[in-house]
């Protein structure tokens, strides 16, 4: 496989025979025409492979009969037997020449030569302009989170289920069963429905998912509905023509004016049909509007479940809407130009996380991470960074700490979570105030066989005035990839241990914000009446 990433290029203009009653693009026949320009591009060099996975995507854009559409599509990363591919749709009106961005998508492609064994791909050699440069980067943070998909689903789940046995149990109200919205149907893998190598072609598997996934969601709204987005297609195993495959789809939730809808693909070839033993090919969730004469987006109805499948569809919803949420922040290319801790060049950087206060950034470079929590704090630069600057205060809002030395010189504290012996490098007494630590190695404090050790590389606070009796401190920690089982929950979405740690610091270095402020009013007050005099 060559190492520089090619771009692959598909034209195509749009007729009535792509097109739904309606003279707007089947989402179903982009899918495949995407899904083709990908492969093309993941197989520049002649491996064969198949697609593994394309992850969420976001239509912006209703193509219509005689606009014309392009794809283009480049391999961003290729990691071992993998690779991502990056898909760029646009839409281009005949007579204008106005073109539009329909929607950006990213496949998993597998090197898949003939016979079982794996093929090593070789690393890209990316050298060409920075935006590659940025997609090599985040390629590896979107592996991150489309890998731990599934397990922060799974993870959230529990957690609802948990709250619920603690008798938080939110009350549904009943109007519709999802139910009634059960659509099944069958196909046979016909040769025309086989890629070049023989499979079932990915983007067919994608179009009838489509196809009977609109039909739920026409179901329910009685209307033609359009689709928003979709929630990850993953390729599970793969089907050959002669197979049955059988497309379930159900509706999963509706959210105001959308509707979620689950499809679910069976095959069986013919042993498995007589036996029953259907194999699980694929999965997706699909999101619905229903687009309204003025642009408004139409109301769905509430919807509610008989079974406990149906309940665990529509909590399932709720969670992949979660996640959905800080995928985007995660990935989000508009939030760039992070200074960064360690001044180095770096690639990439995102930001996963975001309460009214907090700012949660993740920033990867080879074996490093940066973490920076940034925090909006209504008090003085001065006073924060005199509260940060003391070590002894810090187990007050971060339970991981604990000091076990402490001298003039020298703070010491051992972290729990990671055993890191960590020792106050610098103050700085001017803005920005900076309190820098660096992980040292204590006699006194040996590694034990539960801990991992040196895994924060440094860390500190930076702290900027902004305006008066306020500041943001910016908390970073530079560590090594060991650290990643420790935040993985928050760049998944299901803890936002982070974020609680930034609000413990918040309110600890708030806390006697009230008494100040009545000083600064007092001595204000003062000060006015001495110059009235
Ligand atoms: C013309 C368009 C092309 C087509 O039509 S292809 C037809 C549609 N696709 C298919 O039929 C594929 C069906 N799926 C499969 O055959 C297998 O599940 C597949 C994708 C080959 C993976 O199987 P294995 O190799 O046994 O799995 P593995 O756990 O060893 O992983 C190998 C590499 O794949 C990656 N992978 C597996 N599932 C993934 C997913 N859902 N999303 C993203 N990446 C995924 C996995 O991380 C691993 O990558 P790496 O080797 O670490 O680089």
């Amino acid at each position: 496989m060559t190492s520089g990433p090619v771009e692959v290029q598909m034209c195509q203009s749009i007729l009535p025979c792509h097109a739904n009653h309606q003279g707007e693009l089947g989402a179903g026949q982009l899918l495949k025409w995407m899904d083709t320009t990908a492969c093309l591009a993941g197989e520049h060099a002649g491996m064969a492979c198949v697609t593994a996975s394309m992850d969420d995507i976001q239509f912006e854009e209703t193509v219509r009969v005689g606009q014309v559409i392009n794809i283009k599509a480049r391999v961003n990363r290729a990691f071992n037997t993998s690779m991502e591919v990056g898909i760029y749709v646009t839409v281009q009106e005949v007579l204008s020449g106005v073109t539009k961005r329909v929607c950006v998508a990213f496949s998993t492609f597998v090197a898949k030569p003939t016979g079982t064994h794996k093929v090593s791909l070789k690393p890209l050699d990316v050298q060409g302009s920075v935006e590659e440069m940025l997609e090599y980067s985040l390629a590896s943070e979107r592996r991150r989170l489309r890998l731990y998909n599934e397990e922060a689903f799974k993870n959230l789940m529990k957690d609802y289920y948990n709250l619920q046995n603690k008798g938080y149990r939110k009350p549904v109200v009943p109007v519709v069963s999802t139910e009634l919205m059960r659509v099944e149907s069958i196909e046979l893998g016909l040769p025309p429905h086989a890629n070049h190598h023989g499979n079932t072609f990915g983007g067919q598997i994608m179009a009838c998912m489509e196809n009977v996934a609109t039909v739920a969601a026409s179901l329910l709204c009685g209307y033609y509905p359009s689709l928003e987005a979709v929630d990850m297609f993953r390729f599970r195993g793969p089907s050959s023509v002669g197979d049955r495959l059988v497309f379930k789809a159900m509706v999963n939730n509706t959210f105001q004016t959308s509707v979620e809808v689950g499809v679910w693909v069976e095959a069986y070839n013919c042993e498995e049909w007589n036996e029953g033993t259907p194999r699980h090919i694929n999965s997706a969730s699909m999101i619905y509007y229903i687009p309204g004469r003025d642009g408004e987006k139409q109301m769905f109805p509430d919807v509610t479940y008989t079974t406990l499948d149906g309940e665990r569809r529509l909590i399932g919803a709720i969670v992949r809407k979660r996640i959905l949420k800080v995928k985007t922040l995660s990935l989000d290319p508009s939030l760039r130009n992070i200074p960064n801790f360690s001044s180095q060049k770096t690639h990439s950087r995102a930001e996963f996380s975001c309460v009214l206060q907090v700012g949660v950034y993740v920033h990867e470079e080879a074996d490093m991470l940066c973490l920076k929590v940034e925090m909006k704090i209504k008090t003085t630069a001065f006073h924060a960074f005199l509260l940060l600057a003391d070590l002894r205060l810090r187990p007050q809002w971060d339970r991981n700490y604990l000091i076990s030395a402490f001298s003039a010189n020298f703070h010491f504290w051992v972290n729990y979570s990671f055993n890191v012996n960590l020792k106050l490098y610098l103050y700085h007494h001017r803005d920005p105030y900076i309190v820098a630590l660096r992980s040292v190695t204590m006699a006194t404090v040996p590694p034990d066989e539960n801990s991992i050790r040196s895994e924060v590389k440094c860390a500190g606070f930076l702290v900027h005035e902004i305006g008066y009796s306020a500041c943001k401190v910016s908390h970073y920690n530079q560590v090594t990839s060991g650290v990643l089982p420790y935040v993985e929950g928050n760049l998944a979405g299901w803890s936002k241990s982070m974020e609680e740690k930034a609000m413990s610091c918040i309110s600890f270095l708030e806390q006697d914000l009230l008494t100040r402020q009545f000083w600064y009013a007092h001595i204000r007050t003062i000060l006015g009446q001495l110059f009235k005099k």
